[in-house]
């Protein structure tokens, strides 16, 4: 079994840019994508690789492998697939919430595929034992669809279903389950530049 994380640091995080500049974007997202390094390899995961369409952030990173392919996010996967011999974790790189426990949960599935939805319809993480039968189109309500390919496919599939790993850091009120519930350097990031405004209804986001 192997893990690959798609990677994208130039202008990455789009959607924060309403309470983060494009540099604190990008510094923040390689501090997300070392926890979920760090996370999988916690998990005990021996291969885990980064897909990027460049280099860019990645030129120091020793503690996974880089491929680079410039194709968009879903042919880039896709081209991955088709070429592993071994169960694959699709994993993204925006899910400091991601444990450890749920990756070993999550490859432990029965089935031949587990999918780990996201919030607003996505997909955060995919678990595929025979890669080169499955192919993925992510964006769009992208759960629904792996849970088509699987079923058309005749792959029986499993939904993990967990509030942490369902959580996905894509829009400034994600921010808020961050310092909630999150622990380590994202959350630290985050921390040093908003606060919670905690009174009736949901606890919001205020920046210091
Ligand atoms: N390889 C590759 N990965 C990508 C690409 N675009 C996004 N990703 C990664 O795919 C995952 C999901 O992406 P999004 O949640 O849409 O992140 P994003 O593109 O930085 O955010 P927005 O600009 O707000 O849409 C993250 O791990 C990104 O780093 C791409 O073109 N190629
Ligand atoms: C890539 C996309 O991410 P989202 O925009 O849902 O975070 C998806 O999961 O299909």
């Amino acid at each position: 079994m192997k893990a690959v994380i798609p990677y994208k640091k130039c202008s990455a995080k789009s959607r924060l840019s309403p309470v983060l500049t494009r540099e604190e974007r990008e510094e923040f997202v390689e501090l997300m994508l070392n926890q979920v390094i760090d996370t999988l390899k916690e998990a005990g995961v021996g291969t885990i690789d980064i897909l990027s369409p460049s280099i860019y952030g990645l030129e120091n990173m020793t503690k996974a492998n880089v491929l680079l392919d410039k194709n968009d996010l879903n042919e880039a996967l896709n081209g991955y697939l088709e070429q592993a011999e071994e169960p694959v974790i699709i994993v993204m790189a925006d899910l400091p919430l991601l444990s450890s426990k749920h990756i070993i949960e999550i490859v432990s599935t029965k089935k031949d595929v587990c999918i780990v939805p996201g919030k607003g319809g996505g997909t955060n993480a995919l678990y595929i034992k025979n890669p080169s039968n499955y192919r993925v189109r992510y964006y769009g309500s992208s759960f629904l669809t792996h849970c088509s390919i699987a079923a058309d496919s005749g792959q029986n599939f499993e939904i993990y279903d967990s509030f942490f790993a369902g959580t996905d850091i894509d829009e400034p009120e994600d921010l808020v389950e961050l310092l909630i519930h999150g622990k380590g350097p994202a959350k630290d990031y985050i921390n040093r530049k908003f606060k919670l405004e905690v009174s009736r209804g949901r606890v919001r986001l205020i920046t210091l």
